[in-house]
């Protein structure tokens, strides 16, 4: 986790309301959000399509300008601020697309070089900053090709490297691994890890992904219609998620918990009692379970569940048939319940 806390990123009150398209209604794409991005963290902005996240993301390099309220970057009010005094706010933030946005027309070497040209790089400069970004990206061979010849996960590791040319303090990833497969995902994610911890830079992404938040993210917003109705660190906000967004959101990335289909059929195959046991990194690890379990004189047999990590911590639930005599079966149950939550199926035939 990152040490710092202060806030670099500040949403006060911020509101975006676009003008209804033809005859239709007004649509508040941003609906009075509140929420401090912190100083050197990987910040997730999740929810479904139409949410409002993009249109948030945007308002941090005034790509979209509030219709209310105010951004707070880096101290700077950007409500009062003219077109030509936002140039250098933007300068500090870099942002990386899905479709990466590069130019066919432009080597990989043209296309990171590209802003520092606007910039006034001079030349020699300029090409020792290129081959340093492409060095830490992992393409220095690419330099002199062209953006078609490359994998999805090239050019975006391209369009990384270009965002990072001025040397910004904030990078903006709008949905960067969603045209991805997985393992060019993780490596992408590993480079966005590598952006954030190597070069400290504050790293905000957006993503309909639950694997992207559950590997790189320290804290995530959860939108709805425009407003974010769930913050916090990701582990606490997926481990105990309060809104349905949420939860449907935790749903994908693990089928852990049996559904009254799969709990039929598990019936059928196994006579004792079922229950579903919560793993965390306090109670729920198999290791207490087992303990558990072997101090009530009761057998356990795991037949359904999953364990992933969500910030490197362990999540999930296993499904487990317990045999034993008499109340020992409730008393293990009793105990469990103590340290985690358990969710009792009971017997078949009960
Ligand atoms: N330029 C615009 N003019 C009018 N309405 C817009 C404009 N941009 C976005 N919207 C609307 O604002 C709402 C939020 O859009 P936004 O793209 O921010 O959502 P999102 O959560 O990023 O969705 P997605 O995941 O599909 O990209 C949507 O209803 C969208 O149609």
């Amino acid at each position: 986790m990152p040490a710092a806390t202060s806030s670099i990123i500040r949403f006060q009150d911020a509101a975006k309301v676009f003008p209804g398209r033809g005859s239709g209604a007004e649509v508040r794409a941003v609906d009075g959000v509140t929420l401090d991005i912190h100083e050197g963290e990987i910040f997730g902005v999740i929810g479904q399509s139409g949410a409002g996240k993009s249109t948030l993301v945007r308002l941090i390099n005034a790509l979209e300008r509030t219709t209310s309220g105010d951004v707070v970057v880096d101290g700077v009010s950007l409500a009062a601020l003219n077109e030509s005094r936002l140039r250098p706010v933007r300068a500090g933030i870099g942002m990386v697309f899905q479709q990466f946005n590069l130019l066919a027309s432009r080597t990989v070497a043209g296309n990171v070089a590209y802003a520092l040209e606007v910039a006034g790089w001079p030349r020699a400069r300029r090409e020792a900053r290129v081959a340093e970004l492409l060095e830490f990206v992992g393409l220095a061979d690419k330099a002199r090709v062209y953006p078609s010849t490359l994998s999805g996960g090239q050019k975006q590791r391209v369009g990384i490297a270009r965002a990072l040319a001025t040397n910004p303090r904030i990078l903006l990833a709008d949905e960067a691994t969603s045209a991805l497969d997985p393992e060019t995902t993780r490596d992408v994610l590993d480079l966005l890890q590598r952006v954030n911890r190597e070069l400290g830079i504050t790293v905000v992404v957006i993503t309909h992904e639950m694997d992207v938040v559950r590997s790189i993210c320290h804290r995530v917003a959860v939108m709805e219609r425009g407003r974010v109705v769930e913050v916090g660190e990701a582990y606490q906000v997926f481990s105990a998620p309060r809104h349905d967004t949420t939860r449907r959101f935790v749903a994908t990335a693990l089928r852990d918990r049996p559904s009254p289909e799969v709990l039929a059929r598990l019936r059928t195959r196994h006579t004792g009692h079922i229950v579903t046991v919560g793993v965390d990194e306090v109670a729920g690890s198999s290791a207490v379970l087992t303990r558990t379990l072997r101090e009530h004189g009761v057998d356990g047999t795991v037949v359904y569940g999953g364990i992933t990590e969500v910030a490197e911590r362990p999540y999930g639930s296993l499904t487990v048939e317990l045999v034993g005599d008499g109340g020992s079966v409730e008393a293990a149950v009793a105990a469990l319940r103590a340290v985690t939550w358990v969710d009792d199926h009971g017997r078949a035939d009960a």
